[in-house]
C-alpha cells in the first residue's frame, strides 16, 4: 500500500521573515489532520531554519539539489552528507531547471542519486519531456532513457529507497498542467517499466507528479490510479494553497 507524499520544491524563494509564518502554518496545517507524507524543501541556506522549525513535526525537509562528491575542494557545491547532517530526508535530483539551465546529464543525474543514497537521503528523481519532445510523440523514450540511465547505475532493488516525480517540462510554471489522463498514462508508463524488472519493487514505488498543480486541479490529478503525490513548485509556496492540496492526496 503507498502512502501518497507531496513535496514542496520552494525553487529560489523566500526569506526569513516570511519563511518562518509559511512553515509554522504548513506545520499546524499538517498536525491538523493531512493523511499524506508532507516534507518541503526550501533552498539550502534556509534548510537548518527549516530544520528548527519543523523538528519533532509530521512534515519533513530536504534540498533541492546536492553534489554527487562527498567532500573535498569542491567550490560552491554541497555534500550528501551534510543534508544528512541537517536531518534532510529527501533530496530532489536531476529536476529539469537542473538539466535544462546548469547541464546536469542523465549520467551525472545517476551518479547524484547513487550519492544520495549512499547519504541515507531518499532521492526524489525527476523526469520528463520538453514541450518540443512531445509534440515529437517520443515521451515515452524520453522518460525512459532518463529513467535507465539511473537503474543501469542502481539496479532495480535500489529504487525501493527513491521516489520518482514526472514532471513535463511544458507543464511547470507555466499554468498549463497535463490532464490527469495524460498523467496517468506517463505514470503508468513509469510503473510499467519498473514492473518489467520488479513488479515488487514497481508496486510499492512512489511516482509524484509535479508541474502546475494548484488547489483547485489537486484532486483530480491526485485520484489516477498511479499519481501517488505530487511535487509542488509555485503553491508550494502559500501554505493555504499548499495545504489544500496535501489534503487533496492523502
Ligand atoms: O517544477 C515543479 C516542482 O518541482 C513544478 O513547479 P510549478 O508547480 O510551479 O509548476
Amino acid at each position: 500500500m503507498r502512502k501518497p507524499l507531496v513535496v514542496g520544491n520552494w525553487k529560489m524563494n523566500g526569506l526569513r521573515a516570511t519563511n518562518r509564518p509559511l512553515l509554522d502554518s504548513v506545520r499546524e496545517g499538517v498536525e491538523a489532520g493531512v493523511a499524506a507524507e508532507v516534507a518541503v524543501c526550501p533552498p539550502f541556506v534556509y534548510l537548518a531554519d527549516a530544520a528548527s522549525a519543523l523538528q519533532g513535526s509530521a512534515v519533513s525537509w530536504g534540498a533541492q539539489n546536492l553534489s554527487q562528491h562527498e567532500a573535498g575542494a569542491y567550490t560552491g557545491e554541497v555534500a550528501p552528507s551534510m543534508l544528512r547532517d541537517l536531518g534532510c530526508r529527501f533530496v530532489i535530483v536531476g529536476h529539469s531547471e537542473r538539466r535544462t539551465l546548469y547541464g546536469e546529464t542523465d549520467s551525472l543525474v545517476a551518479e547524484k542519486v547513487i550519492a544520495a543514497q549512499g547519504a541515507e537521503l531518499t532521492p526524489i528523481l525527476c523526469v520528463g519531456e520538453s514541450l518540443e519532445e512531445r509534440e515529437q510523440d517520443v515521451t515515452e523514450q524520453v522518460v525512459k532513457r532518463q529513467l535507465d540511465a539511473v537503474l543501469e547505475r542502481i539496479g532495480v532493488s535500489a529504487l525501493s529507497k527513491a521516489v520518482i516525480a514526472y514532471e513535463p517540462i511544458w507543464a511547470i510554471g507555466t499554468g498549463r498542467t497535463a490532464t490527469p489522463e495524460q498523467a496517468q498514462e506517463v505514470h503508468g508508463l513509469i510503473r510499467s517499466h519498473v514492473a518489467a524488472q520488479s513488479s515488487s519493487v514497481a508496486e510499492e514505488l512512489l511516482i509524484l507528479y509535479g508541474g502546475s498543480v494548484k488547489g483547485n486541479n489537486a484532486t483530480q490529478l491526485l485520484s489516477m490510479p498511479d499519481i501517488d503525490g505530487g511535487l509542488i513548485g509555485g503553491a508550494s509556496l502559500n501554505a493555504e494553497e499548499f495545504l489544500t492540496i496535501c489534503q487533496a492526496a492523502g
